[in-house]
């Protein structure tokens, strides 16, 4: 009953060994089935074979009773024997050209790839129906031969699948509560994204894989309806300038009305600052560090700040941005100081790699040393020069690889979705000369998305938790708030008279955050569609 393209939402591969103890094996593919598991691969590593055969044809009932598909892991004898829908091969297993001599026609064949090398050969070779991209996430279930892939690692394997039929799910240590960040994250910069999702222990080990394989479904299918959101609403037309200005505008009115509890992971420099510009705001903000308490501060909506400036909490950062996703709180990321150290470096892809931001704010050094540019140096936290030559071109490649809203700061602003871009020019020269500005602008970023995803969740309650998105809300629009209300809050300070020096301006500063209202902002606001 081979399918030319079975359906890979969500792909079971069978492990005796992890069943808990009691629950037959039989039972239990069953159970996943019901679930809805849409296609399933026998992976028997240490069984005879006549034992292997006996399972696999009964295996291959079960799943047909179902309409799924079933598929020998490796060994091309068993599947022959027992005249399986098809089979999965590894790097070091037989040869692809054999098994589709060797296998019927239109059976399945799918090949396991680490690296963009590997999935080319497997286009290059035009035999394989899918790749197996893996291993996502570290994982108990397999003796890893290559490395930990990573969700950054799949974006690069999915672009050379981009225009061929090859249909790909990932595998490795996916489980319900990193599923929708690795769905989101495992995107080329073209869009495409994975055709499912591949899981061993999360549905094997289960009392109830039924219940667990429909959940696995709810959240992959959910997610399947909306792949390319990148946190920004999806517009019918491109939205104009003050479209733009006046949302932001009246989402102050949102930070005050919800009071959305920021939860701010700083450095020492700057956590004082960062706590009173969001009071100063309406909201409220909790500097908390400790990883054991990020389970349940990311129960209380709002938003997450992840500055690692003096990155001593690195822990508490990995923990607080993962159930942050598990609860759909945007997170905000800067990356201060990324390009300085090879720690900055390696943490900051560690950190993406475990959570996924909703925005990414940096200064143009950070920005150049993100993207992996040498146009624009950085000294320390600070960025050099006058900034990249093509802003907009920079910072759409990087939303569309990091999969979210990235803002540029520096004398003039960006913010970029990755289709549209916005310029941004208030600001008073004063904020370059006190520390702890571009924090300040991360800060209020972060202030207003978590303004923005209280909003949302509030006048559409059931966003967010269906949607298959990370954050409801349009953190584009939240971004571009965050900036405009420090900026124009510096310009409004430096006017004032009694501010002589860096010194008086900081509390000016706090002063009209404070006093800042709509009509301000929309006044004030020079943003420029570009
Ligand atoms: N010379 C300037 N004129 C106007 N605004 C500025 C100037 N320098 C910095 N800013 C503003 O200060 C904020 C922080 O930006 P930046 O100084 O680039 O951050 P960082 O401290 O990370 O280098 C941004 O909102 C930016 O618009
Ligand atoms: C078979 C396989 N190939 C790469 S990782 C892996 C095991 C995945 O198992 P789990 O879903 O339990 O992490």
């Amino acid at each position: 009953m081979s399918s030319p393209s079975p359906d890979y939402t969500l792909y079971l591969v069978t492990g005796r060994e992890l069943l808990p103890p009691g629950k037959d094996y039989y039972e239990s593919l069953n159970e996943s089935l019901e679930g809805g598991v849409t296609i399933v691969q026998i992976r028997e590593k240490n069984t005879d074979t006549r034992e292997f055969l006996e399972i696999a044809k009964r295996s291959k009932e079960i799943c047909h009773r179902y309409g799924v598909p079933l598929l020998i892991n490796d060994r091309i004898d068993i599947a022959l024997a027992m005249n399986a829908d098809g089979i999965h091969i590894g790097q070091s297993d037989m040869p692809i050209e054999i098994a589709r001599k060797l296998l019927p026609a239109g059976s399945i064949i799918g090949v396991s790839v680490n690296t963009p090398a590997e999935a080319e050969e497997v286009v290059k070779g035009g035999l394989a129906d899918y790749v197996g991209i893996g291993a996502l996430w570290a994982t108990n279930s397999k003796k890893l031969t290559s490395p930990v892939l990573g969700i950054r690692g799949v974006g690069p394997i999915l672009q050379t699948l981009e225009k061929t039929s090859i249909k790909a799910v990932a595998i490795g240590g996916i489980k319900s509560s990193n599923l929708l960040r690795s769905l989101h994250g495992a995107v080329s910069p073209n869009g495409r994204a994975l055709d499912g999702i591949a899981v061993v222990s999360e549905i094997v080990s289960s009392h109830q894989p039924s219940v667990v394989a429909q959940r696995l479904c709810q959240i992959i299918r959910a997610f399947k309806d909306r792949p390319f959101s990148l946190f920004s609403r999806i517009y019918a037309e491109p939205p104009t300038a003050q479209v733009l200005v006046d949302s932001a505008a009246h989402l102050l009115c949102s930070v005050k009305e919800y009071r959305p509890l920021v939860h701010q992971i700083t450095n020492n420099v700057t956590i004082n600052q960062l706590a009173n510009a969001t009071l100063a705001l309406g909201a409220s903000p909790i500097m908390a560090t400790s990883p054991h308490e990020m389970e349940d501060l990311a129960k209380i909506p709002g938003a997450l700040l992840i500055n690692f400036g003096t990155i001593s909490d690195k822990e508490g950062m990995l923990a607080a941005g993962h159930y942050a996703n598990l609860e759909r709180k945007p997170i905000v990321f800067d990356p201060v100081g990324i390009g300085a150290t090879a720690y900055r470096r390696t943490t900051a892809n560690e950190l993406l790699n475990t959570w996924q931001a909703a925005v990414i704010k940096g200064n143009a050094g950070e920005i150049a040393s993100l993207i992996g540019s040498n146009e624009v140096k950085s000294h320390g936290v600070d960025s050099l020069g006058s900034g990249f030559s093509s802003p907009k071109e920079i910072l759409c490649a990087l939303a569309k690889r990091e999969r979210c809203i990235i803002v540029m700061t520096g004398e003039t602003d960006y913010v970029s979705d990755g289709n549209l871009t916005v310029k941004l020019s208030n600001g008073s020269a004063f904020l370059g000369d006190i520390t702890g500005s571009g924090c300040l602008a991360g800060s209020t970023v972060a202030t207003f998305c978590g303004a923005e995803n209280k909003r949302s969740k509030r006048s559409e309650p059931s966003s967010g938790e269906v949607e298959g998105i990370l954050a409801a809300g349009d953190m584009f629009v939240g971004a571009i708030a965050g900036v405009l209300t420090l900026t124009i809050a510096s310009e409004l300070a430096a006017q004032r008279p009694e501010v002589h020096g860096t010194g008086t301006f900081l509390s000016a500063l706090i002063d009209e955050l404070y006093n800042l209202t709509p009509e301000k902002i929309i006044q004030r606001a020079k943003l420029e569609v570009v």
